[in-house]
């Protein structure tokens, strides 16, 4: 990603020579239809920006002056805009979750961001808490705006299962469209016992929803945090089709982290927007409010005019796409006060601050995981046994870990806390077994065969450009082709690696030795029917391997023991 060593101070840095910068390109002009959308996803607290890649270096700050410059355009142009986000925002960056309550400082400032729609994402479920702080401190301040359609909880103090935000919520632009909007989850199994999704093919069978679809409105939009191409999403769209046979329908889906667009009908689109700040998505439609659609059988096959564009987050894009004149002035008082209050936030907790030196570049999906380049190798054969296997045990330890419990690439240079939290962000604990060699070493293959909690297609999209003048990034295949990424960017390789990796197995031992068999507790419900299948006659006690490290410390422990030179 083209990325410098910045810290904190790229705030003012930036704009001084010998600062990371992306290579200036000419981007084209964002095209403008009737309604038009920005959209962000699976954010994951990455408010600060990518200190260490030029490309994505903006911060809310600047994504809030961007916001301002952009609404202005948009009633210069006597345009409608709207701006969406579809949730994810808690798990992989310090700012969240190195305070001590997860997301208590990062909640705050998205809720300074002028969201017009905002759905919720998994990551705001998996843990009691974070859902409670969800539904108390984070839904209430959008009102109507926070979409829940089919996700609820438990009131702890009515003992009552209501949605987390609103079922529904029609409202009208600023140019007169009526958009009718939802929030949908995708089918997620693992959320906390105080919370209940209801899969959303039953949800458009309710009263409610069959009932919201007889309002009179000119678009249907689908916040979902859901990928624009599973059941859950087109679910959706076929039952608003049912029902309207030519309206307008919006999705702004995420979870899979990647850059998409999809066609449903000639009326109906979807569009995904990457994922960490990365990418802004931008969407145009354009004839929403024909009068001819009034008898909506009168437009059935009628084209809608749509474009998409994923824009990479950097100051340069947000100005060259958002400002009327280059030489105005960019920054807005309220985003610089974002920049500063972030910027204080990171001092606070520390983020920035120098743990050790990594030697090199280690990248999550870049190489295959055997490459010495690539970060499961580093966690599987250096991480795993100097911070996890526990020497002092009687038998030897084999530990396996899900590999989508790392998230991000590590950089060569300083390895700061913040870092912990963007490589490795979960407390997920460490569990055991002792079992005899032979059931040890079919493990991690079982596991591997077994189904898989998520991802579903994992292909990767093909590359096209191969050019040395262009700093690498993405190169996005959609429904319309090539063309959809603002930057022109040669392609970074994307290689898949298995869904389990392990430290490397003890050797020189016999079938019935024994030996510790070390997983997380994130998938137990997995481990247990593999330990009864290989072995159907004994069963084995589980309990915590060590109560002293978990995912996100165990990197800390690491980089602590071996990466001691700091001086990078
Ligand atoms: N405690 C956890 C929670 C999640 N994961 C991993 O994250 C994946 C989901 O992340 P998205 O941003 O794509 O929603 C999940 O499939 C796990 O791989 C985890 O490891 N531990
Ligand atoms: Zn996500
Ligand atoms: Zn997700």
């Amino acid at each position: 990603h083209g990325h410098g060593h910045d810290d904190d101070s790229h705030i003012e840095k930036r704009s001084q020579p010998g600062a990371p910068q992306p290579n200036p390109v000419d981007l084209s002009p964002l095209t403008w239809g009737d309604v038009n959308i920005i959209h962000t996803t699976d954010t994951h607290g990455w408010l600060s920006g990518h200190t260490k890649e030029a490309s994505y270096s903006a911060d809310f700050g600047d994504f809030s002056s961007f916001l301002y410059h952009m609404r202005q355009q948009a009633v210069h142009r006597r345009k409608d805009l709207l701006v969406v986000d579809s949730g994810d925002l808690h798990d992989g960056n310090g700012l969240g979750d190195a305070s001590p309550v997860n997301g208590q400082y990062t909640r705050p400032i998205y809720q300074k961001i002028n969201y017009d729609a905002l759905a919720i994402g998994n990551h705001e479920l998996y843990v009691n808490d974070v859902a409670e702080n969800t539904y108390r401190q984070f839904a209430p301040g959008w009102g109507k705006r926070y979409l829940t359609s089919n996700v609820f909880i438990k009131d702890s103090l009515t003992n009552k299962t209501v949605p987390i935000g609103n079922l529904y919520n029609k409202f009208r632009l600023k140019f007169g469209t009526r958009v009718m909007s939802y929030g949908f989850l995708y089918n997620f199994k693992g959320a906390a016992n105080n919370t209940v999704v209801e899969p959303s093919n039953f949800t458009v069978t309710l009263p409610w929803f069959q009932k919201s679809l007889k309002e009179d409105v000119d678009m249907y939009l689908i916040v979902g945090h859901v990928p624009i191409r599973w059941a859950e999403a087109t679910a959706v769209v076929q039952a608003i089709r049912a029902a309207h046979p030519s309206k307008p329908i919006v999705v702004l889906g995420g979870h899979l982290h990647v850059r998409d667009f999809k066609v449903y009908d000639n009326r109906a689109f979807g569009l995904s927007s990457g994922r960490f700040m990365e990418t802004l998505g931008w969407l145009s439609v354009d004839g929403i409010r024909d009068r001819a659609c009034r008898v909506e059988a009168n437009c059935v096959g009628k084209n809608l005019t749509v474009t998409r564009r994923y824009l990479d987050t950097n100051v340069y894009t947000y100005k060259k796409h958002s400002l009327a004149h280059p030489k105005q002035k960019f920054d807005t008082w309220k985003g610089r006060s974002i920049t500063r209050e972030i910027f204080k936030l990171r001092k606070t907790l520390n983020l920035s601050n120098t743990i050790g030196c990594a030697p090199q570049d280690y990248y999550l999906a870049r190489y295959p995981y055997t490459d010495a380049r690539s970060l499961l190798n580093l966690v599987a054969n250096e991480v795993l046994p100097t911070a996890v296997v526990n020497a002092s045990r009687p038998y030897p330890g084999v530990v396996i870990i899900n590999s989508g419990s790392q998230r991000f690439d590590l950089f060569k240079g300083p390895f700061t806390l913040d870092d912990t939290y963007i490589v490795s962000p979960f407390h997920n604990d460490f569990v055991y077994a002792t079992v005899p060699y032979s059931i040890a070493s079919k493990m991690l293959t079982a596991l591997n065969g077994a189904p898989f909690q998520k991802r579903g297609d994992d292909t990767p999209l093909p590359a096209y450009a191969s050019n040395a003048t262009l700093t690498p990034g993405y190169v996005t295949k959609d429904d319309y082709g090539y063309g959809g990424d603002d930057w022109a960017h040669s392609s970074i390789p994307y290689v898949p690696s298995p869904n389990y990796i392990s430290s490397p197995l003890p050797t020189g031992l016999k079938d019935t030795d024994l030996v510790d068999v070390v997983w997380l507790s994130y998938f137990t419900n997995l481990v247990h029917p593999i330990l009864k299948k290989l072995d159907p006659v004994n069963s084995y006690t589980t309990g915590i391997y060590r109560s002293d490290v978990d995912t996100n410390s165990m990197l800390l422990k690491f980089v602590k023991a071996k990466w001691t030179n700091t001086s990078c």
